[in-house]
């Protein structure tokens, strides 16, 4: 049976029992399960750290205060003396397919004190039936780390197949699950400036009349462009990079994130400048926006506090913009996001504020971390049930496929950073051959590539945004060992030299998701990352560059199933062919 939702908004519903037995709590006439007593206790509302205790009835916090009424032989007393209290962190725009999956990264999630994410579906959303899609939501939003959602209104790639998901029927449907807490993220934002996408204009107005939240997408943007995205209904924005940026959108009514990501780093630069500005920060976020496993070595909302306060932030305001702002934002602060009565217990035990790694995280009332190490049990999903049992393929590679060949019109795809491309002619001997074959295995795009790692023998990777495959390599018979290798383990990316296999990781969960612990993926990351720059990759971010080459959100070419795409003019510059040999 299908997930069916009731109408009721919130992620934790009190049964009429748990309701009349939370009030009798907070009047002290029936005994609370947990009490913390002695605490400092940080208030994100009035913006004060106060002694106070907080009394625990279920999964929610019943009393803050001085009594101990409802202190009784069965409650459980925690002596947090030497502790400060802080509300669990919110993340408010993650996407949960960066090697890692969404379990995997909940779970690290929690470890480091965040109990709350509104998450990116696009992964899920062009892998799995829509019905499936929403049974997994409601199974993730019973875990002690809440998963909330976004719904995307379009794929970020160029294919016929995943445009026609973003219907506006399907979309209505979506903005009115219970766990989507958004639209967006919107990164066709330049078809609604031109005008061209009917469809996504009827999803935008669909999403303001339904008093939904939809985040844009728009670096770089002038006032003009974040005034008509403004006025389509974006209501906030996690692409400022310097501080200007942001006043420009908080001038606009935007709530804006400053984001603290593998790619774009930018929190500590932004908060400089917006303390020199004396900015206004209660409409700000934060937010990690799928950093790599690489990147998140040190934590996740616990390091971005950390290098916020490091910054000049003051700490309060640090942690009011990962707890309250962002449930305020969402209009969830009824619910989540601070230290009051009838509010989730989601709750941290600091030993310092200014060290926002928790010594013990408590989820839904209960113990869920300590030290670091999980507490509870917390059952996998089950991937099979949601169509994720591996890349199940019927074709195979054949030599030709890997040489750019004479009939065929080639450009150079130059990177000039991990994310941004630029097109050249002219091949040098330096130039590596790129190629994507589309997942059926029907279609076959060749470019040369530059600026990636002109010593690299034969690389190749299920983990693309449009989930097609790509081989980069010098050596063609490499670069086909490496693709037969990740056909093999059902997706994955696989390095080959001298005909031996230098790295391999797979990626069993739809092509791009590992179901190893996110700590060991940091390992393999870095060795990846090592690998790949010993032989010439000179950027940060060999994951992003990995995904984005299929990404049409960005300038200025891109890999696609339809063949080489120029994202501006939207002409395609090569097409794809078909492959002559395909089983
Ligand atoms: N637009 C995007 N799509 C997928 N992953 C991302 N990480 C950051 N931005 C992203």
């Amino acid at each position: 049976m299908g997930f069916v939702h009731d109408g009721r908004r919130r992620i934790r519903p009190l049964t009429i029992s748990e309701f009349r037995s939370l009030m009798r709590v907070s009047k002290g006439i029936e005994e609370a399960d947990v009490y913390f007593c002695g605490g400092t206790v940080c208030n994100v509302y009035s913006g004060e750290w106060i002694n106070a205790n907080v009394a625990v009835k279920g999964r929610h916090i019943a009393y803050v205060g001085m009594s101990d009424q409802m202190v009784g032989e069965n409650t459980r007393v925690i002596d947090v003396h030497d502790q400060y209290i802080v509300p669990g962190y919110m993340e408010p725009h993650a996407h949960p397919f960066q090697l890692y999956n969404p379990y995997t990264f909940a779970q690290f999630a929690l470890l480091h004190g965040t109990t709350f994410l509104v998450n990116d579906n696009l992964t899920l959303y062009l892998t799995m039936p829509i019905e499936r899609m929403e049974e997994f939501f409601h199974e993730a939003g019973q875990w002690p780390v809440k998963m909330t959602w976004w719904a995307r209104f379009d794929p970020q790639t160029s294919s016929p197949e995943s445009e026609s998901l973003f219907d506006p029927v399907r979309i209505r449907r979506l903005l009115g699950n219970p766990y989507v807490l958004q639209g967006g993220e919107l990164t066709a934002w330049p078809q609604i400036l031109a005008g061209t996408n009917d469809e996504l204009e009827l999803n935008l107005w669909e999403a303001g009349n339904m008093g939904k939240r939809v985040e844009g997408h728009m670096p770089g943007a002038s006032i003009e462009t974040l005034s008509a995205m403004t006025a389509a209904g974006v209501t906030a924005c996690h692409e400022a990079m310097t501080g200007e940026e942001a006043l420009r959108r908080l001038r606009l009514g935007l709530w804006t994130s400053l984001r603290y990501s593998s790619l774009r780093p930018d929190l500590p630069v932004l908060i400089r400048d917006l303390l020199l500005s004396q900015a206004d920060f209660h409409r700000m976020m934060m937010t990690t926006d799928g950093a790599t496993p690489a990147f998140l070595e040190r934590g996740l909302t616990d390091e971005m506090v950390r290098v916020a306060i490091e910054s000049g932030l003051e700490p309060m305001r640090a942690y009011q913009m990962v707890t309250v702002q962002p449930a305020m934002y969402y209009g969830i602060d009824g619910e989540v996001g601070g230290i009051a009565p009838g509010r989730i217990a989601d709750l941290l035990l600091l030993s310092a504020p200014t060290i926002p790694t928790p010594e013990q995280v408590w989820a839904d009332g209960k113990l869920a971390a300590s030290q670091g190490e999980l507490q509870i049990d917390w059952k996998e999903p089950d991937w099979a049930y949601y169509g994720q049992s591996g890349l199940l393929l019927d074709w195979l590679t054949v030599s030709e496929d890997f040489y750019l060949q004479e009939d065929e019109k080639v450009y150079v795809i130059d990177l000039e950073n991990p994310a941004i491309t630029r097109i050249r002619e002219g091949i040098t001997a330096d130039d590596l051959t790129g190629i994507l074959i589309t997942r059926d295995g029907k279609h076959a795009v060749r470019s040369a590539v530059r600026g990636f790692a002109r010593r690299l023998d034969g690389m190749a990777s299920s983990f693309t945004a449009s989930g097609d495959f790509m081989a980069l390599g010098r050596n063609p018979a490499a670069m086909q060992q490496a693709l037969n290798r990740v056909l093999q383990i059902g997706g994955g990316i696989v390095l080959i030299e001298n005909g031996e296999v230098l790295f391999e990781l797979a990626l069993p969960l739809a092509g791009k998701m590992s179901k190893r612990p996110l700590t060991e993926l940091t390992v393999e990351n870095k060795k990846l990352e090592r690998l790949l720059s010993e032989r010439g990759y000179p950027h940060y971010d060999l994951i992003y560059t990995l995904l984005f080459f299929t990404s049409t959100h960005l300038p200025e070419v891109r890999f696609t199933p339809r063949g080489i795409l120029h994202v501006k003019s939207g002409e395609i510059l090569v097409p794809a062919k078909v492959r002559r040999v395909s089983l």
